[in-house]
């Protein structure tokens, strides 16, 4: 294993093993991206997966909010869509529109396309940058390894991009179970690997992103969400029970305490959700992270702080990791972003204090 060096700032692992802290941690989703400018000026010159698969370009971009601000954990600047690439789905990143896949699944036929054969090669990249932006980041902050979750991986890769409804990724679960079932086992055996082969090359902690996990409801979510994302972290606890795992299960309260039972360590709430009452369901004094709207950054700074103690009081001073409740926006001013971070640093001191 590389000689990676001394971490200075631990605070985010030590709330993410359930320790008592002096501070609450912060960092934010998409913390890398096209809000800051010093991010647009990279992408100027280089295409989106260009970034991903050039440990320089992608060390840099994940440095860039570390340099800015005082956060408390950097994230590899990736995507959760190299594993659809991973199993020979191509994936273009068109500006202003998002991913497109432009031979998405159609119907269970096309699992014949699915395969793990070139998931080697075309992960390698995101070890190496892994690897590299462990040694760049000079032990200034841990860094944070993540993947998609099956469920939402598999509503790209059906859909073959950004949708409202993602009725046709639905329509098979509800028409194809038995190959619903086939290909999610195969997404969720190649992101338990990819998450230890993460961890081997210097991921600190991870996250797994189920973006979609609202869309389902409760009773799909236990067939087609949970067994897999329960599989997932099983996995990679047998290779690596000291390190966290994050789960984000976006817009679906109902599995959150299932995913404490899964054996997460911390679980991502958006600002739908009331930590309190996501907390009270749960009776471990499991962490919790989140969960300031995004689009609270949009306020004056005086109101972004006051909404900043709100969200602090309600998850209470510890065993949580302050966030935002899903992504940077691009049009988000990066002083805003700014202003949250050094308010969660000056509002968690005080609550200690009295
Ligand atoms: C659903 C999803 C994707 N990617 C991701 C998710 C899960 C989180 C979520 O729900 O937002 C995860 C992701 N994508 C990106 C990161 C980097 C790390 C970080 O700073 O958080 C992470 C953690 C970079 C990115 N991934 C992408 C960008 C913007 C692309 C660009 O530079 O043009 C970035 C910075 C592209 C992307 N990638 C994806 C979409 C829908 C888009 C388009 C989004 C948009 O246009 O706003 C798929």
């Amino acid at each position: 294993m590389a000689n990676f060096p001394p971490l200075q700032n631990d605070l985010f692992l030590r709330v993410a093993r359930g320790d008592a802290t002096e501070r609450t941690p912060v960092w934010m989703m998409r913390q890398a991206g096209r809000y800051l400018p010093e991010y647009q000026a990279v992408r100027a010159d280089h295409p989106f997966f260009e970034v991903v698969n050039t440990p320089e370009l992608a060390a840099e971009v994940t440095l860039q909010p570390i340099d800015r601000f005082p956060l408390d954990a950097a994230i590899i600047f990736s995507d959760i869509l190299v594993i659809p690439q991973a199993l020979g789905l191509e994936v273009q990143m068109v500006s202003g529109k998002g991913p497109h896949f432009p031979n998405p699944l159609d119907t269970p036929a096309d699992l014949e396309r699915v395969t793990d054969q070139e998931a080697n090669a075309v992960l390698q990249p995101v070890y190496d940058a892994l690897t590299h932006t462990r040694h760049e980041l000079n032990g200034r902050v841990p860094l944070i390894g993540f993947a998609g979750a099956p469920w939402t991986l598999m509503a790209y890769m059906i859909e073959g991009g950004g949708s409202k409804s993602y009725r046709n990724a639905r329509r098979w679960l509800y028409q194809h179970p038995e190959s619903s079932h086939e290909l999610l086992n195969t997404l969720a055996t190649l992101i338990g690997q990819y998450l230890i082969k993460q961890v081997d090359a210097g991921a600190q902690a991870l996250q797994v992103f189920d973006s979609w996990a609202g869309l389902l409801g409760p009773s799909l979510y236990r067939t087609f969400g949970i067994p897999y994302l329960e599989s997932i972290v099983r996995t990679v606890k047998e290779a690596h029970p000291d390190v966290p795992c994050i789960a984000f299960a976006k817009g679906a309260p109902y599995a959150q305490p299932a995913l404490a039972a899964a054996g997460y360590d911390a679980l991502s709430l958006d600002w739908t959700m009331s930590p309190e009452t996501i907390r009270a369901e749960i009776d471990t004094d499991i962490v919790l992270q989140g969960n300031l709207d995004p689009c609270a950054l949009y306020s004056a700074p005086d109101d972004i702080r006051r909404q900043v103690q709100h969200m602090l009081a309600a998850f209470g001073p510890q065993h949580h990791i302050a966030n935002l409740g899903h992504g940077m926006h691009p049009d988000h001013d990066p002083d805003h972003a700014g202003v949250f971070i050094e308010a969660v640093h000056a509002f968690s001191e005080t609550m200690r204090a009295v």
